[in-house]
């Protein structure tokens, strides 16, 4: 086990060599935010800028990706494909949706062909962070198994519809069912099998609830990336669904690609191992170093001393405090991570910087602000501050 220190930190920073441009500090892809969550869209985006990356591409839907925008010009957007309203439409009717139901479905929810959008992105980028603020709905404890989608059915509900609504909408639908992405089309819709009251209510169709269909076809697409893959706050919820489903379903396995990092609050790493919050806090080294050999994945387990391992070496993080503990903070720190897998850091040496950095932002900020009164957004303008605290040493 060892203590992070300033010494160990400034001996780990990335060069910056004068000879450079701004791709010689890599790309980070950051596929985050949501309807509800566009805060963490834009501290997770700029925090990377603020460690160094060079470029940052925030992919998100087009609402989310506007709302950056206005607030700054420094993150490049890329807008991803939502559920057509069609789609959202025929589910609703599908379902029996009451009018009074239909504001539950976000027509924001990404569509799992987003990921053909994103694979040029993937391949561009230097390091991909995902999950930060990307929601899959409203909370892990609701039973859903999106690994049985049924095919047919989906697009049997399509065809109704078209017959059923005007020419115009029916033109479109053909066309969409006669595109490149064809086949796909029926991964459009997340529907699944749904348990209520702990049976299985097979083939149900389900309003589309946050990212689920997307998060799957994502993970499928990335499977074998060979880049730097950080996965936080919804793609870690999503992943204890994949590995904890209800348990008619039994359980599925989960291969996260060989570089990545998650960055786990410990209620999200007690989803994960399928545990309570407070057993895992008695023992946080030992679970830390237990879901990263189950998950072959770098760990970063927050709060006070967050721990970091690779399931062999352990590294606790000894700057931080209570202000830090305020929403979005988590976002700051996937950013920062990123941000420095972009440049070329090992992913565990990247998130040893991360959160050490992370932590004496806030230290910095609280000297400030008092520990009461900084923002996540706050924590932003400290992190060049810190990274000269290291280089002043
Ligand atoms: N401005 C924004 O847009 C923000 C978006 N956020 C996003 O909101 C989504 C939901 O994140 P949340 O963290 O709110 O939801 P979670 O459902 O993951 O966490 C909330 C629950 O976990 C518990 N918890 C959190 N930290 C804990 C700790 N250290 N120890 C023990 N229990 C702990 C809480 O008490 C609460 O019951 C994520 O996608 C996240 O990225 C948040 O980061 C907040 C800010
Ligand atoms: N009391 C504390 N002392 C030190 N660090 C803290 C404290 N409370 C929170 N943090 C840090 O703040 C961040 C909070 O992240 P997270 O729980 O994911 O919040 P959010 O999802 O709201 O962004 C983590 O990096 C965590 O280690």
């Amino acid at each position: 086990m060892n203590t992070l220190t300033l010494e160990y930190i400034k001996s780990i920073l990335p060069p910056r060599p004068d000879n450079s441009h701004k791709m010689t500090f890599g790309h980070v892809l950051n596929i985050a935010g949501s309807l509800h969550y566009r805060g963490a869209a834009y501290l997770s985006s700029l925090s990377a800028l603020r460690v160094g990356a060079g470029y940052v591409t925030l992919a998100s839907s087009p609402s989310v990706c506007d709302s950056v925008s206005a607030l700054t010009p420094n993150i490049v957007t890329f807008a991803l494909r939502t559920l057509s309203p069609l789609s959202v439409h025929s589910l609703q009717r599908t379902a029996n949706l009451h009018l009074k139901d239909a504001q539950i479905v976000d027509v924001q929810t990404l569509s799992p062909q987003a990921v053909l959008q994103l694979r040029d992105k993937l391949t561009q980028a230097s390091a991909i962070s995902i999950g930060s603020g990307l929601s899959i709905g409203q909370s892990t404890d609701q039973c859903i198994d999106i690994t049985a989608i049924n095919t047919e059915l989906t697009v049997d509900v399509d065809v109704t519809l078209c017959t059923e609504m005007s020419a115009e909408i029916s033109t479109d639908l053909n066309s969409d069912l006669n595109s490149d992405l064809n086949s796909d089309l029926r991964s459009e819709l997340p529907i699944c099998n749904v348990i209520k009251d702990n049976q299985p209510h097979s083939n149900e169709l389900i309003p589309p609830q946050g990212n689920h269909g997307f998060f799957y076809a994502l993970l499928n697409e990335i499977q074998t990336c060979t880049k730097p893959v950080i996965f936080d706050a919804d793609a870690l919820n999503f992943i204890s669904h994949l590995l904890n489903p209800p348990v008619p379903f039994g359980t599925t396995t989960v291969t996260l690609p060989n570089k990545s990092i998650i960055t786990p609050h410990p209620k999200e790493l007690a989803r994960l191992l399928n545990m309570d919050v407070a057993t895992l806090q008695t023992q946080r080294m030992h679970f830390a170093r237990l879901a990263a050999k189950q998950l072959n994945t770098i760990v970063v387990l927050k709060g006070k001393n967050t721990v970091i391992t690779d399931g062999n070496d352990v590294f606790i993080n000894p700057t931080g405090n209570s202000a830090l503990a305020k929403a979005g903070t988590g976002d700051v720190l996937t950013g920062m991570i990123s941000g420095f897998c972009a440049q070329g850091v090992s992913p565990i040496n990247a998130a040893c910087l991360g959160v050490y950095l992370h932590g004496l932002a806030g230290n910095i900020a609280a000297e400030d602000l008092s520990q009461y009164g900084m923002l996540a957004s706050d924590l932003l303008s400290y992190i060049p501050k810190a990274i000269l605290k290291v280089l002043a040493i």
